[in-house]
């Protein structure tokens, strides 16, 4: 099939030798960061911070969160324009095609504010060990994100350190968890082929499988569940302020287990405007974006009504 090819994604260890900025297996781990993003759009990492502990209290707090009536799940949460609570299986949303899924999106996380802000929202008689758990959690999927931001700018020799730290201070984390209900026998279910319109995502399954991740020749490969690792996948506005190098990750969620299918999202986004670093202009690589108001695209892209708009960041701000 296709090239013949083997595809398997590249799996990275964060672990506490290769962690060391500026040590030998700090270079080599961000090469291999680089190159996976380049190549596949995405790669499997493991994290020597991350304890079985954790991946069972977050699924824990998950499915308390799913078990709420559904006139609670549905309250309010953000302001934000384009921001998406509770959106529930709805095969015309451009959000949600599964006809099984169900979704919640939570602002900030990774502060005790934004995290003690929803849980109040969902429960006002307070939730001590869920607000607990999605803090504690969050702020350690956003540690994988940091370093992979810091290894891809080093990589692609982008030294300025304002700028990796105006990055850091204006990243916005928004964090969603997913329920797919259980199929009937003999029945599948599909999320809808997309790339998202995040910088970097952050995913990681609770036992049922269901994600497959497209290779750049246009193989479908699975993505399997693992309780000790996340998958990392570069959205469009990595792939943007790359010009193009990094490779935006195409997924979809297939299901075809008759159980309950649990997954966690964090994906990044970065408050305010973003624009190629000029590392990485060229004659070779000509500038092909214009600066793009990170937000402004979000909008956009909930507003076009389908999640598989092709290449919509070029559409945004492509030169
Ligand atoms: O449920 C999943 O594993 C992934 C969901 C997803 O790809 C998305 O919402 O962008
Ligand atoms: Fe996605």
């Amino acid at each position: 099939m296709g090239s013949g090819k083997e595809y398997k994604i590249p799996v990275i260890n964060f672990s506490e030798e290769n962690l060391k900025p500026g040590s030998d297996s700090w270079i080599l781990t961000s090469k291999q960061v680089r190159y996976a993003l380049e190549e596949y759009g995405c790669f499997e990492v493991t994290y020597h911070r991350f304890t079985l502990q954790l991946h069972n209290s977050i699924f824990g707090a998950t499915k308390d969160f799913f078990d709420l009536p559904k006139e609670i799940k549905m309250r309010k949460t953000s302001d934000r324009p384009g921001a998406l609570g509770y959106v529930e299986a709805n095969p015309t949303a451009p959000f949600c095609k599964s006809t099984v899924c169900e979704t919640i999106g939570i602002d900030d996380p990774t502060t005790i504010e934004g995290a003690g802000h929803f849980t109040n929202i969902m429960w006002p008689q307070g939730n001590d060990s869920f607000r607990e758990n999605l803090h504690s959690f969050s702020k350690l999927v956003a540690e994988l994100y940091e370093t992979t931001v810091k290894m891809v700018f080093e990589s692609y020799g982008v030294q300025d350190q304002g700028l990796l730290d105006s990055f850091k201070e204006s990243t916005f984390h928004l964090f969603r968890f997913f329920k797919y209900k259980a199929l009937q026998k003999n029945e599948v279910d599909v999320l809808g082929a997309h790339t998202d319109c995040s910088f970097i995502s952050l995913l990681h399954q609770h036992q049922v499988k269901g994600l497959h991740i497209k290779t750049k020749d246009g193989q479908w490969i699975d993505a399997k569940p693992s309780p000790s690792s996340f998958l990392v996948l570069a959205g469009d506005l990595l792939m943007a302020w790359s010009n193009d190098r990094v490779h935006a990750c195409e997924h979809d969620v297939i299901i075809e287990e008759n159980k309950d299918r649990y997954s966690i999202v964090l994906f990044t986004f970065i408050k305010g405007v973003i624009h190629v670093p000029k590392e990485l202009v060229d004659d070779e690589h000509p500038l092909r974006y214009k600066p793009i108001d990170c937000f402004g695209y979000e909008v956009f892209c909930s507003s076009k009504g389908s999640r598989k708009f092709a290449c919509r960041v070029k559409d945004f701000c492509g030169i």
